[in-house]
């Protein structure tokens, strides 16, 4: 309970709280020090009031596992499922820890309203506190001096621990302070404050400043297609988060059975925004790269530029039917077998090439995947069979006979050689290997690619005793893609590792069963044996059963730095996504990938046509406006009509420029990082052209704290080592941009490339070169 002396209406009781009493001015000592008071008092009751939430949560749960484990397995699914329900919000109540009261808005009409993490009310269900998602807090985000929206005043409050320390008051329409120049920004102070603390390597929520325009994305609609296009620094990344947690508050029965996927560039990048939704509460999204979308696969960065480039063409997918075709084998003319080997009934039969066309017709009537389809040709091809075979035999034999006749050349070698070559069996991976292993095949199923495309592709059959070359990233929409075309193919790895998991699971539900009933009691119907299975299954955290499963279909999926993928990508996201409900972010400047996108429409007017919207943001709130003029050069290189958005402040440090020797750089990038390591409160990156960084490792070795980008714990050492497509999404205090000509000339949009590693730091930016620097990059200081 919010104890009375700090109760909404008390805090109320001072009509307006954002305003000084006539003896006092708005930044006098003894009228902050009194409002902090009164702040602190409710804010220490919305803690009590937390408290006793947790208790109640945490006595349900011990209650429930105080319970029996006997009773039905329909009272032990209700058990588990109110366990579920009471861990997630004693979880919730935890995760609302920090800062869980933020702000507040107060109303003409003397009201007010705070809003924090979670929604708190008394035991009389009055409103203590109103969760950020609700569309009661909508104001507190959306109002500004132009368009105040009904509302009077808004606080920000800031706290340590559970303590409020200060607040900043934006103050509308008739109660707007005189003299006070009105900011557009919302809870200016608190906002540049989280802008310009040091970097942790994660990413933090951001639930207490989120600013107008940001909110609008954050609470459009859940149907169609959101694309939020903006600059470095505009907030996509994190707003785009704010997006998941608000659609699964507002659409919770909807999304919690499907669920939310979030796809990011890589494995580092997941890593530095993996705790975003957690803060929030929120734990039934799949975080995933889409080199990580094929169950069993792991996909590696280990491509070409070129061969990335061709994968990821959307021509691929008929390529890959055409493979596939091309693994149906027709006779010339006939193949002759011989049935009936170890039998008085031995007989050659003579197959020709009309029954095998015929056969493969059966199959592609049944409009099931190639896998699938098999057993439509091999009942026509054995039933034709089986009635030449009577035919012959003369006289008359019953259809039962013929149907036996036809079931038994099922089992006859012959024919299963036979169908072997009409219609093999064939895995997405198998697929994929033959045809990069085989310049004929590419040659035939890639006729309108050029000789180099197809050498991109072309790789090393793998010997049987070898492990094969692993899967790229690029390869994952084309293993996809495959399966999509072959359907599951029995006995496979994929397919025994998901039958062992789902038959571990049936037995251990056999077991519950059996508890219940003795054995030999009951004889359980077989269709509820599935249902209560079923049951079970949904216990699972939403999460792994998504991720093991490549034809789960999410509510909504969001995409960060989607200008990154090829239109294969977009075909494998289309597919998990049915429904069409995507939030959709990047920014076509940064777009680096080979096969990445010149507009969005290229990637949606395919799958989405007429169900997609975009919205722009506009304000950079990471890059300080000096890092920003350097990059102008450089966004112009990109593209002429494409405009910078807008730095929210200056950073007062001057972005730097040092030449080293080209014969022996080492030493004097050596010493160019040490200085800027003694200067970093927070993280550095040092941020290279692709390739091996071999000499820059050496040139830093011994340094303390530097680590090389190979994975993603490296972004908890204070420095890193990487290239620019590493550093894509992430942000640093301080970056060094070694040599940029060599980003520039790394491929063919080196020059947007540069523009992501110019736009990463929050502070501090160099940039040390032993060739001429590029004549796009202004504005630098020489060292
Ligand atoms: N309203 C806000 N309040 C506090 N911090 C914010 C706000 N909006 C953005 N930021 C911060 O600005 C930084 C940049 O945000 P984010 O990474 O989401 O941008 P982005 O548009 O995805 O950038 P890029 O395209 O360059 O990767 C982050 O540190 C983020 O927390």
């Amino acid at each position: 309970m919010v104890p009375p002396s700090s109760s909404p209406s008390a805090a109320a009781g001072t009509p307006d709280a954002t305003t000084p009493d006539s003896g006092g001015a708005p930044s006098s000592d003894a009228w902050r020090t009194e409002q902090l008071r009164t702040e602190n008092a409710y804010v220490g009751g919305l803690y009590d009031r937390l408290e006793t939430q947790r208790a109640r949560a945490a006595d349900r749960l011990r209650e429930i596992h105080l319970q029996e484990r006997g009773g039905t397995s329909q009272s032990r699914m209700e058990r588990d499922t109110l366990e579920i329900h009471h861990t997630r919000r004693l979880a919730e109540l935890y995760a609302a820890e920090y800062g869980l009261c933020f702000g507040r808005i107060e109303t003409a009409d003397g009201e007010q309203q705070y809003i924090g993490r979670i929604a708190l009310a008394d035991d009389d269900h009055e409103p203590l506190l109103t969760d950020w998602r609700a569309s009661a807090a909508e104001p507190f985000y959306r109002a500004t001096p132009a368009a105040p929206g009904g509302v009077t005043g808004r606080r920000h409050l800031r706290s340590k621990g559970r303590t409020v320390v200060d607040f900043d008051d934006d103050a509308f329409g008739v109660g707007a302070l005189e003299g006070r120049e009105s900011s557009e920004l919302s809870g200016e102070t608190a906002l540049l404050a989280s802008l310009t603390a040091a970097r942790t390597g994660r990413m933090g929520d951001i639930v207490s400043t989120i600013q107008a325009e940001q909110d609008q994305v954050i609470r459009s609609g859940l149907s169609g297609v959101l694309v939020v296009q903006g600059g470095p620094g505009t907030g996509k990344t994190v707003v785009a988060l704010h997006r998941a947690a608000y659609l699964l508050y507002t659409h919770r029965d909807r999304l919690a059975r499907s669920g939310v996927l979030v796809i990011g560039p890589n494995t580092m990048f997941l890593r530095y925004i993996d705790q975003v939704l957690p803060a929030l509460g929120e734990s039934d999204v799949v975080l995933s790269s889409i080199g990580a979308l094929y169950p069993g696969v792991t996909g590696s960065d280990t491509e070409t530029p070129e061969a990335a480039a061709v994968k990821g063409d959307a021509r691929m997918a008929r390529v890959l039917a055409d493979a596939l075709a091309d693994l149906r084998e027709l006779p010339e003319e006939s193949w002759t077998i011989t049935v009936g080997r170890r039998s008085a009934h031995r007989e050659e039969l003579v197959i020709g090439r009309a029954l095998c066309e015929r056969a493969h017709a059966a199959a592609h009537r049944t409009g099931e995947p190639h896998n699938a389809a098999r057993s439509a040709l091999v009942e026509r091809l054995t039933s034709e069979l089986a009635l030449r075979i009577a035919r012959d035999r003369g006289g008359e034999m019953a259809l039962d006979d013929v149907a036996n006749l036809a079931d038994a050349l099922v089992d006859e070698p012959d024919v299963q050689a036979v169908v072997q070559r009409l219609w093999p069996p064939v895995s997405p991976e198998r697929l994929l290997t033959t045809l990069f292993g085989s310049p004929e095949l590419l040659a035939k199923a890639m006729p309108d690619f050029s000789a180099a495309e197809r050498a991109a592709l072309l790789r090393p059959q793998p010997d049987p005793e070898e492990e094969a070359a692993p899967w790229t990233t690029a390869d994952v929409p084309l293993l996809d893609e495959a399966a999509e075309l072959l359907g599951p193919l029995p006995g496979s790895a994929a397919t025994r590792r998901a039958e062992a998991a789902a038959e571990a699971r049936e037995r251990e539900f056999a077991k519950l069963v059996l508890d219940d009933f003795g054995v030999g009691l009951v004889e359980m119907d077989a269709e509820m044996l599935a249902r209560q299975y079923r049951g079970e299954e949904a216990l699972r955290p939403l999460a792994e059963r998504a991720t093991e499963d490549r034809t789960w279909a999410f509510g909504h999926v969001i995409v960060d730095e989607a200008q990154e993928l090829s239109p294969m990508a977009w075909r494998l996201l289309a597919r998990r996504c049915p429904g069409r409900s995507m939030t959709i972010v990047g920014d076509l400047a940064q777009t680096g990938a080979p096969a990445g996108l010149g507009s969005w429409g290229e990637a949606l007017d395919g799958y989405a046509a007429g169900r997609w919207r975009t919205v722009e943001l506009t304000v950079n709130y990471r890059t300080p406006a000096e890092i920003m003029r350097v990059t102008e050069g450089v966004l112009r290189a990109v593209d002429p009509a494409l405009a910078a958005p807008r730095a929210v402040r200056e950073g007062g440090i001057r972005p730097w420029s040092l030449r080293i020797p080209a014969d022996d750089p080492g030493p004097a990038l050596r010493a160019a990082v040490a200085q800027e390591i003694a200067e970093l409160d927070g993280r550095m990156a040092i941020i290279h052209a692709p390739g091996a960084p071999a000499e820059l490792v050496d040139a830093l070795a011994g340094l303390d704290g530097v680590a090389v980008a190979d994975g993603p714990a490296a972004l908890d050492s204070p420095v890193v080592l990487m290239t620019a497509a590493q550093s894509k999404g992430l942000e640093f205090d301080a970056v060094l941009v070694v040599e940029p000509a060599d980003i520039l000339a790394a491929h063919s949009r080196g020059a947007n490339d540069l523009y992501v590693a110019l736009t990463r730091a929050t502070k501090r930016l160099g940039v040390v070169h032993s060739r001429e620097l590029p004549e796009m990059l202004t504005g630098l200081d020489p060292r």
